[in-house]
């Protein structure tokens, strides 16, 4: 893996900033021991409702990265950045064409060194950036090695996402990708909402991440925390 800001990251947290969040809920997933906070969502980003949870996230010491997901949601000051591409979606627009249309707005302002690809790639159908992006999630297990193949291998990017927001992913399938995954980090996401899905995703991915189980069980997705730090 390469040695990059976020190379020791194991379990992150994902913040939506379209979704509220209480001081001392936002206190507990900060000091919960997560490698990292990831701010991002796929719909209701904007400019102000990240720069608001950002400057909440700040009062404490963990990392804290921007998915950059808008143009408008673009906001300096975090410690790092993720640029998502969607590997499989046949649609340009979201494999390379907002991103061109980000840096020709923001290219002389992105900090390259704190800066990362993340080759997405989208297995739940039913995931709002799966409809979004239309991507194919009905991906054959060979399928899945030829993206992972093509992320890690042709493009080499720094990070690839098995994405699978809002239920848990098929372990199989993440197990294929481990397997073919050399240089990348591989991060893992969906349905994550137990200590003991915690653990099985972890055992293939190098980075779990947890998101909506925070806004509905606190605990639950704290002892994700616990189950990662504990292996
Ligand atoms: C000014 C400054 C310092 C800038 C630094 C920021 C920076 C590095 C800018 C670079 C410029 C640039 C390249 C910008 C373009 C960014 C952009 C618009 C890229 C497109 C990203 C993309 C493919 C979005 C599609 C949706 C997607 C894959 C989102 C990822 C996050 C995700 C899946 C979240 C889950 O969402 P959620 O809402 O929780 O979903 P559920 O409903 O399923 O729960
Ligand atoms: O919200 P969940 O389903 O935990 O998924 C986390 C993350 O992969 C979303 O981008
Ligand atoms: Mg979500």
């Amino acid at each position: 893996m390469n040695g990059t800001w976020h190379s020791h990251w194991r379990h992150a947290f994902k913040l939506d900033p379209d979704k509220s969040i209480g001081d001392e809920a936002l206190e507990a997933i900060c000091m919960s021991g997560t490698d990292g906070i990831i701010v991002g969502g796929s719909s209701g980003v904007t400019y102000e409702n990240t720069i608001d949870l950002m400057a909440r996230i700040r009062r404490y010491e963990v990392d804290c990265a921007l998915e950059v997901s808008t143009l408008e949601g673009a906001v300096p000051g975090f410690d790092g950045y993720f640029v998502p591409l969607v590997l499989n979606t046949e649609r340009s627009e979201w494999i390379v064409g907002r991103q061109l249309q980000g840096l020709m707005e923001y290219g002389t302002f992105v900090p390259w060194e704190e800066t990362a690809a993340q080759g997405y790639i989208i297995l739940n159908g039913d995931a709002t950036a799966a409809k979004l992006t239309g991507a194919n999630a009905d991906l054959t297990e060979s399928e899945l090695v030829a993206h992972i193949q093509l992320a890690d291998r042709l493009l080499r990017l720094p990070a690839v996402y098995i994405e699978y927001s809002g239920t848990f992913g098929n372990m199989d399938m993440l197990r294929a990708a481990s397997r073919h995954v050399r240089d990348a980090q591989l991060f893992y996401g969906g349905g994550i909402d137990s200590a003991e899905k915690a653990a099985q995703a972890a055992e293939f991915a190098h980075v779990i991440v947890v998101g909506n189980v925070i806004y509905t069980d606190l605990n639950a997705a704290l002892s994700t925390v616990r189950a990662v730090k504990a292996r």
